[in-house]
């Protein structure tokens, strides 16, 4: 919690000034009792009028001072927190961003989710309060004391009996409470991840007529958070009533004792109205920091969650001393690369040495799970090889800028995302200062132009969250005319065709090897058709490379290439 706090430093001044009005503030109510008292003991009880007039304007002018400081400082600790929860959300978004794919998959995207929004609330929370009771609290407790002493130090024994009691009820209660404040926020993830994966997939569970089956799944994890809260609000509700009875008794045994000394003459009943006052404010700042004392474990719990992102370290780092490469001319070379999943007993890719060349294509193909898609995400640095390297240009990607890596690399994903906005906001995304002329070429060359303008607002339709209101193929294509549109030297389509007709998908590549005839070209593909004509074939199994060539040296030396062309090409197509 503490490791968080120097993310209030821009808030140093705001800060400095709750703390000084809250300080006003409890000054002023510690006064008010004494004033009360004095106007009793003096005023009402001699007749003196004039001193009930002088005394309860200072009172009047006292009680307008701590209202005024209270108000200010609520302003000010209300921004300051605020703000902190503002700094907190842009730091762990940021340092976020800066995660490789393998931090992404061990902290889980929902629980990243939970940890941005909501455990940064609780933070938020408990930040403007102790702000507020950090001053007040502990002034009022001791000052109360002192002032009830220097009232009547023989009845004071009250509230000494008090305390103790008080404190005991607020160290059961959060003893408690706490374990269980960390298992909601745990829960609170479960819940956030059955949420996400069912909103997603709905088209999928209405397919299979799974609503059901759901519902029972979110229904189980909302009754599990559920359960927890309650138990931990019932354990909390026992501390308001116990609190209130510690507070009503002493109120009586003050009442009952203060009347007993009044009576003997050793005690005036305005000092006994202030006592009263006095105890009162002792306790309530009791409240006060219980309350604290049950919402700062929560906060920690947060803390904790918030931290263990901060202090995650991005595998993937940038160099201390980056390299550059001189020309970008977009040459490619893997040397002996081995890449494993963290967790995974096998490696995904085993000893592919290749290069490639501009103006090249070079074609991945193989099995599902034969390692295509990994070998793709290696080039940009998603992961990091485990041995051998990958040269950009003769440089190792690990020695480059990230930056400046990617932006030689114009990658159409398997999956294609597309982001909420319009048609040509979607294909700027690979190059934001693209003009309105390169945005339509590159759309052209896609093979999207023609979609585009049946739509009603061309370019300036709009695509939804998740471009749900594109087809499969549609949306590809998109995902091509946006990495088009960069203008790379490195172009790496991850089974980019796969969703395109095939005529659609001979025109496209015509077209692509007409525009980017310069670019280094690396396409997998699951079509043998896709990858006839390609400068080299890499032909993957199970990670390892079982053949390189073109098509027709493959059909003679690789068997695997053989079985791909077999399953999917007539005896014509073949010869
Ligand atoms: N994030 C991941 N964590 C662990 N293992 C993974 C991960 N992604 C892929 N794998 C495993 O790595 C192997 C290669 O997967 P990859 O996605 O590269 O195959 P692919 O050839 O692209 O398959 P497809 O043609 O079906 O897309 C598979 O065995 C897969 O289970």
């Amino acid at each position: 919690m503490f490791k968080l706090i120097k993310f209030l430093k821009p808030y140093r001044l705001p800060v400095a000034i709750v703390l000084v009005l809250m300080f006003i503030q409890a000054l002023t109510e510690l006064y008010l009792p004494s004033l009360m008292a004095d106007i009793v003991d003096t005023g009402i009880v001699k007749g003196d009028t004039a001193y009930i007039v002088r005394t309860g304007a200072v009172m009047l002018g006292v009680a307008a001072l701590g209202t005024i400081s209270a108000v200010i400082a609520g302003f000010f600790s209300a921004r300051t927190a605020m703000g902190f929860g503002k700094i907190l959300r842009d730091r762990l978004f940021a340092h976020v961003e800066s995660f490789s794919l393998h931090e992404f998959d061990s902290l889980g995207t929902a629980s990243l989710i939970t940890r941005t929004t909501n455990d940064i609330t609780q933070i938020q929370t408990v930040a403007m309060m102790s702000l507020r009771l950090f001053i007040t609290a502990p002034i009022m407790a001791l000052g109360g004391i002192i002032m009830a002493v220097s009232e009547d130090p023989e009845l004071s024994w009250v509230i000494v009996a008090a305390v103790p009691v008080l404190s005991l009820a607020v160290f059961l209660v959060a003893g408690r409470s706490v374990p269980l404040f960390k298992i909601i926020q745990s829960k609170l993830d479960k819940l956030n991840q059955v949420l996400r994966e069912e909103l997603t997939g709905i088209r999928v569970i209405r397919a299979f007529n799974r609503i059901e089956h759901e519902r029972q799944r979110f229904v189980r994890a909302n009754a599990d958070l559920t359960d927890t809260s309650i138990r931990v609000n019932k354990i909390m509700a026992a501390l308001m009533p116990l609190m209130m009875l510690v507070m009503n008794l002493t109120t009586i045994a003050i009442v009952w004792f203060g009347g007993l000394r009044i009576d003997a003459g050793r005690m005036q009943i305005g000092s006994l109205m202030a006592f009263l006052q006095y105890a009162m404010q002792i306790m309530f700042s009791m409240i006060m920091v219980s309350m604290m004392f049950v919402l700062l474990p929560r906060a920690a719990a947060s803390s904790a969650r918030i931290n263990q992102v901060l202090d995650t370290a991005p595998e993937i780092h940038d160099p201390p001393r980056a390299k550059g490469t001189g020309a970008k001319r977009g040459f490619l070379e893997f040397l002996d690369v081995t890449f494993r999943y963290p967790g995974a007993e096998q490696p995904a890719i085993r000893h592919v040495s290749f290069s490639a060349g501009p103006g090249e294509t070079t074609a991945i193909i193989g099995g599902t799970g034969s390692g295509k898609s990994t070998l793709i995400h290696l080039i940009p640095r998603f992961y990091d090889v485990d041995s051998g390297s990958i040269l950009v240009d003769g440089v190792d990607v690990r020695e480059l800028p990230q930056s400046d890596l990617r932006s030689r690399i114009g990658l159409v994903p398997q999956k294609a995302i597309l982001f909420t906005g319009t048609i040509a906001d979607n294909i700027r995304y690979g190059k934001a200062d693209a003009s309105d002329a390169e945005v339509r070429h590159a759309a052209e060359v896609a093979q999207a132009s023609e979609f585009i303008s049946a739509m009603r607002d061309g370019f300036d339709s709009l695509i939804a969250q998740g471009g749900t209101n594109v087809s499969g193929g549609q949306k590809q294509r998109l995902a091509i005319a946006r990495a088009l549109v960069r203008r790379p030297e490195i172009f790496l389509f991850d089974d980019s065709f796969s969703a395109l007709d095939f005529k659609t998908d001979a025109n496209l590549r015509a077209a692509l090897k007409r525009e980017i005839g310069g670019a280094t070209l690396i396409i997998v593909a699951q079509r043998v058709s896709t990858v006839m004509d390609a400068d080299r074939i890499i032909v993957l199994d199970e990670g390892r490379v079982a053949g390189t060539g073109t098509h027709s040296e493959l059909l003679k030396t690789c068997a695997v290439y053989r079985e791909i062309v077999a399953s999917q090409l007539s005896e014509e197509e073949i010869a």
